[in-house]
Parts: structure tokens; C-alpha cells; sequence
């Protein structure tokens, strides 16, 4: 009896072992401070970070994705924001990349006006309009009806997003996401959500499982880091970008 139940547990454990799970790399970019670190943080482990220090080279989270019985692996690139602790990495970011999440600051117009950068280094750096591509707006919880100049809006977004053929989504990282809020689809790839956290992931994950070349088994094995050596990681400054 007790073989009998120790081979059972072990068939379990191989067919466990052949449950196909596809790994994706997801590259998250955007200005320094946006908020990529603790978005990605949300993201994959559900909660804001305590300490937000700026990201030197890249680090990794993952979260793995049952989406119809099919389990995805989104592998998140946090990737750094200013200049000086990413230029030697960029190369790295870019290989293998199955999605990009382009980030700004909903109370940052720069970090708004600063994505055409970042497509462009997309581009440089060979990346497929075929890449699936969503724009992000966080820290909406720090949108208030005053200095509406300071803020850039959904419609402009929304546009924004529309024009790239990116899926859109308003959100922030630190506030539990309200499912119920000013909801709005169309039927088109172009999605617009409010505060809704889990559906990008969902999104993401949904969007990547209909790709036909998905496989990524030449991908890194890396937990968590992958760092420039030799460099002290500061503090995050206190953001005030606009
Ligand atoms: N209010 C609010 N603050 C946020 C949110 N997301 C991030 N922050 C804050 O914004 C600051 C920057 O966040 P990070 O996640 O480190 O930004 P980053 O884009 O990773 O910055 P780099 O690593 O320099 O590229 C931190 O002080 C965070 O606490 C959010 O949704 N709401």
C-alpha cells in the first residue's frame, strides 16, 4: 500500500514536471522614478515595496500565469531608468523580448513626453512592431482635480496608446485596484482600465499565450538580479519631476 501511494505521488511529480509552462520575457521601461520597480513588484508578489531604491542594471521578478489550463511564465525585466546605471545593459534588455511595458507618471508629463525616446531605442535595438506593446500610466492614485496641466490625461493617453497600437491601462502601483471604477472597453486591441493591477497581468498573459513563437528556453535561469558590479545602489530620491 504504501509503495503503491509513494508511486503514485511520484507520477504525479513527473507529469507535474511535463506541465508545459512557457516563459516570456516582459521588458518594463520607461523614465527613472515612474514607478517600474514597484509596479513590478505589485505586479508579481501583489503588494507595494516598503523601500524603493533606483534600479542599477536590471532585476527580475516573475510570475507564473494559469490562463485556461496553460501555465505562463511572464519573467518581468525592471529595468533602470536613468541613464548612468543602464547604458552598458541595454543590449541585454532587448534580446529575446516578448512584450514591453512602456511606464510613465500620470502626474509627470515628462516621463509622458519622454516614451518617444524609449520607442526609439525599441527600434534601434531591432525590436518587432510584432512585440505586443502596453502603455502604463501609474501613480494614478496621485491624480487630483487641481493642476490638471501637471497631469496628462487619458484621452491624451488613450491616443497616445491608440496611434502605437499599444493596450492601455491607468494605474497605480500603490493603491489596491478598484475593480468596479470607470471601466471602459471597446472591441478593438486598444483597452482602457482603471486601476486594475491584476488585469494587466491577465492581459499580458492572455496576449502572450496566442503567440505562435513563444518558446524562450534559451533564457536566462535568474531569480532576481543581474546587476552592474561594483556600484553602490543609493536611495531613490524623493521625486519631484514636475
Ligand atoms: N503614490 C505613488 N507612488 C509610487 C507609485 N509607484 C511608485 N511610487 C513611488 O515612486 C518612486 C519611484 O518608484 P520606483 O519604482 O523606484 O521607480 P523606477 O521607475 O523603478 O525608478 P528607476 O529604478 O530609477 O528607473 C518611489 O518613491 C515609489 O514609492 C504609485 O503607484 N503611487
Amino acid at each position: 500500500m504504501e509503495s503503491s501511494l509513494e508511486f503514485s505521488s511520484s507520477l504525479g511529480s513527473v507529469s507535474s514536471l511535463l506541465t508545459r509552462c512557457r516563459t516570456f520575457k516582459v521588458l518594463m521601461i520607461g523614465d527613472s522614478g515612474v514607478g517600474k520597480t514597484c509596479l513590478t513588484h505589485r505586479l508579481c508578489a501583489g503588494e507595494f515595496p516598503s523601500r524603493a531604491e533606483a534600479t542599477i542594471g536590471v532585476d527580475f521578478r516573475e510570475r507564473v500565469l494559469d490562463i485556461d489550463g496553460e501555465k505562463i511564465k511572464l519573467q518581468l525585466w525592471d529595468t533602470a531608468g536613468q541613464e548612468r546605471f543602464r547604458k552598458s545593459m541595454v543590449q541585454h534588455y532587448y534580446r529575446n523580448v516578448h512584450a514591453v511595458l512602456f511606464i510613465y507618471d500620470v502626474t509627470c508629463p515628462t516621463s509622458f513626453n519622454g516614451l518617444t525616446a524609449w520607442m526609439e531605442e525599441c527600434r534601434q535595438n531591432s525590436l518587432g512592431l510584432d512585440i505586443p506593446r502596453f502603455l502604463v500610466g501609474n501613480k494614478s492614485d496621485l491624480r487630483g482635480p487641481h493642476r490638471a496641466d501637471a497631469q496628462v490625461s487619458q484621452q491624451h493617453a488613450m491616443s497616445f496608446a491608440k496611434a502605437h497600437r499599444m493596450m492601455f491601462f491607468e494605474t497605480s502601483a500603490k493603491n489596491p485596484p478598484n475593480k468596479h471604477l470607470n471601466r471602459q472597453h471597446n472591441d478593438q486591441d486598444l483597452l482602457y482600465q482603471q486601476n486594475m493591477v491584476e488585469d494587466i497581468v491577465l492581459a499580458i498573459g492572455s496576449k502572450l499565450k496566442r503567440q505562435r513563437k513563444p518558446s524562450t528556453t534559451n533564457l536566462p535561469i535568474c531569480n532576481r538580479s543581474f546587476r552592474i558590479p561594483n556600484k553602490k545602489r543609493p536611495e531613490k530620491e524623493v521625486w519631484n519631476c514636475c
